[in-house]
């Protein structure tokens, strides 16, 4: 099995309080994996560590040769915030900001992606509806040409036709052989598209599995997979 980005032991504390501890990782290249856990339970901090944004942990992450934060920052495509709320700038003076800071930036694909999402390339960012808003994240994100994109919450309070674009603009430009990594707090949105799944609860991964797996072995819907690991009522949450 090749093996596209290890994490290994990985702790993490900020102001005394441990966020991540003893999380192992493993991932493929050319995967759609869903990261699925409740608020709270650490996936955005994960995806800061991976994508270089976060440093002073222990443990290992790797992603192929790559091992320090800055080499990790040049491939990894994180979907982490684009802009202040404030900012009134147009998407496509945005876009021409990203396609200056990052070599693999294709500012074609941004073009053709930005209008397959229906987005106007001359809105303004802070007049953005929320599902618009996500599907401009998106897009970003995924107009660079990384090894392993990481999508945090790209479905978080959009409603459903949205959230059919962005998974269709998922499956339609991810690059071969690289690997996208979406966190949610539900499956049911990308259910169908995923790989595998990897669970965030009690600050670690509890479990991380291919979806054929599950669905042949454990004759399991990821749903009720990824909802056994929390009962009722349940949160992580802070
Ligand atoms: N700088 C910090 N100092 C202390 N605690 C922090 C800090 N940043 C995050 N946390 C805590 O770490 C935990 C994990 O937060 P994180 O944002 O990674 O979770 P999440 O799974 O992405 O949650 P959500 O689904 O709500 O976005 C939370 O309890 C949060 O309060």
């Amino acid at each position: 099995m090749t093996t596209l980005l290890t994490v290994a032991n990985l702790t993490y504390k900020r102001n005394l309080k441990t966020i991540l501890e003893d999380l192992n990782l493993t991932l493929e290249p050319n995967q759609i994996v869903g990261l699925l856990g409740a608020n709270g339970a650490g996936k955005t901090t994960l995806m800061r560590l991976i994508a270089g944004a976060a440093t002073s942990y222990h443990g290992t992450i790797r992603l192929g040769d790559q091992g320090t934060p800055a080499e990790r920052k040049a491939i990894v495509s994180f979907s982490e915030q684009v802009a202040g709320v404030n900012d009134n700038r147009r998407l496509v003076n945005i876009a021409d900001f990203y396609d200056h800071v990052y070599p693999d930036f294709d500012m074609a694909n941004f073009r053709k992606l930005a209008t397959d999402l229906g987005l106007g390339l001359d809105q303004r960012f802070n007049q953005l509806s929320r599902g618009n808003h996500q599907k401009f994240v998106v897009a970003i994100a995924l107009s660079r040409h990384a090894k392993l994109y990481l999508l945090d919450e790209p479905f978080n309070g959009i409603d459903s036709m949205s959230r059919k674009k962005i998974v269709s603009s998922i499956i339609e430009w991810k690059p071969e052989m690289a690997t996208i990594l979406v966190s949610d707090h539900h499956v049911t949105d990308i259910a169908n598209i995923l790989d595998a799944v990897a669970v965030v609860k009690d600050h670690t991964i509890v479990d991380q599995k291919k979806a054929d797996e599950i669905r042949e072995n454990n004759g399991q819907s990821i749903e009720d997979y990824y909802e056994s690991f929390y009962a009722e009522g349940e949160t992580d949450n802070d």
